[in-house]
């Protein structure tokens, strides 16, 4: 399969029942597809990965003000070598921001995820970068929350089915993504799921990323204005196995070359728990269950289930943030199920 027979799904398709069958068709057999006239330009899309490149370009000083280490809530900027995917180092830097909040104080924690809520790290050097990603947060997130209630219609169940899970606004999380140019083959990011509702990735000219079919890496090479969307682990709960989360990975570039992209996670809120959506029973005969993987179990708790991917990604912020004799009482008792030295190997719990 290659970019030609990946699904490409018009959001102006998406009112008429034959829309909604090719989208359930795209969601439970691939997982992953191409979202067009979704209502950001490709211009608009071009200015965000400027602003990207931009944001790259600051020293190394500059970036590292930011650095997520700072940050107990996994937000902020991280240089190569600070991210794992499926134990082994990632070839990429990145900046990440989320919902803009306060800290919930350390002592009045009840749950581990509480201290994903907090504050983002924004660059000085780039006054510019809050205001237009923040606003970028916003555009995303209606299309994504847009798109959820249609996916629930393609499924046969009330557009609004999960809505509740969401409240004011999903959780939403945002990444700018550099992959640099390697001599020799490397992961740019390793094999895996993710963890929310579902994910819009913007990419720029440079192919790279891939999604598991059948056991063979298929590439999905960019198409110009075009988001790629995939399902979450949230949704495959939600659906009982229907809908997949499919793996994806991305191999680095060349030497010489770079690639961006932009990813945008949408989850419901993270003290919600993802309900069974009632299924037509055609549906319900062919949802096989939610993958069951005992290296990432699919959690239907959202704030843990956030929680677990944060804390195996970037194991320095982990150790920095949460191991302190509190966060570490939380963790085990969350992560019961989880091999706690996943998590963090210097853990003896
Ligand atoms: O950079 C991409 O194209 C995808 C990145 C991705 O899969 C992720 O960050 O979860
Ligand atoms: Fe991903």
């Amino acid at each position: 399969m290659n970019a030609a027979t990946l699904p490409i799904i018009s959001m102006d398709s998406l009112d008429s029942a034959e829309g909604l069958a090719k989208l359930r068709h795209a969601a439970s057999d691939v997982g992953f597809f191409y979202l067009v006239d979704h209502g950001i330009s490709y211009d608009s899309q071009q200015d965000y990965l400027r602003l990207s490149r931009e944001f790259f370009q600051l020293t190394s000083q500059q970036k590292q003000r930011v650095d997520m280490i700072r940050s107990p809530h996994f937000r902020g900027y991280n240089g190569m070598g600070s991210e794992m995917t499926a134990g082994r180092l990632d070839a990429r830097e990145q900046f990440d921001w989320m919902n803009e909040e306060q800290a919930i104080p350390e002592v009045k924690l009840t749950q581990p995820w509480q201290k994903l809520i907090g504050p983002n790290l924004w660059p000085s050097a780039m006054p510019q970068l809050k205001p237009a990603l923040t606003s970028l947060q916003q555009r995303l997130s209606g299309i994504t929350v847009n798109l959820l209630q249609k996916l629930c219609m393609s499924l046969g169940v009330d557009a609004n089915a999960l809505d509740h899970t969401i409240g004011e606004q999903p959780y939403t999380h945002a990444k700018l993504i550099r992959y640099p140019g390697q001599e020799s083959p490397q992961q740019g990011v390793g094999a895996h799921k993710d963890p929310g509702y579902l994910t819009l990735v913007m990419q720029d000219t440079q192919s790279g990323l891939k999604v598991e079919r059948d056991g063979d890496w298929v590439d999905v090479a960019p198409i110009p204005g075009a988001f790629v969307v995939n399902i979450g682990e949230l949704l495959e709960l939600a659906s009982n196995g229907f809908l997949k989360a499919t793996n994806h990975k991305v191999e680095s570039p060349k030497q010489g070359v770079e690639r961006y992209s932009i990813a945008f996670f949408m989850a419901a809120q993270l003290s919600a728990t993802v309900p069974v959506l009632p299924l037509p029973d055609e549906l319900r005969a062919r949802a096989s269950g939610p993958s069951t993987d005992p290296n990432n179990p699919l959690l239907t708790d959202v704030g843990n289930n956030v929680l677990k991917g944060r804390l195996r990604s970037h194991t320095h912020v982990t150790r920095r943030h949460y191991c302190q004799q509190t966060a570490r009482t939380l963790l085990a008792n969350s992560f019961a199920q989880m091999p706690i030295t996943d998590i963090c190997n210097e853990c003896t719990i």
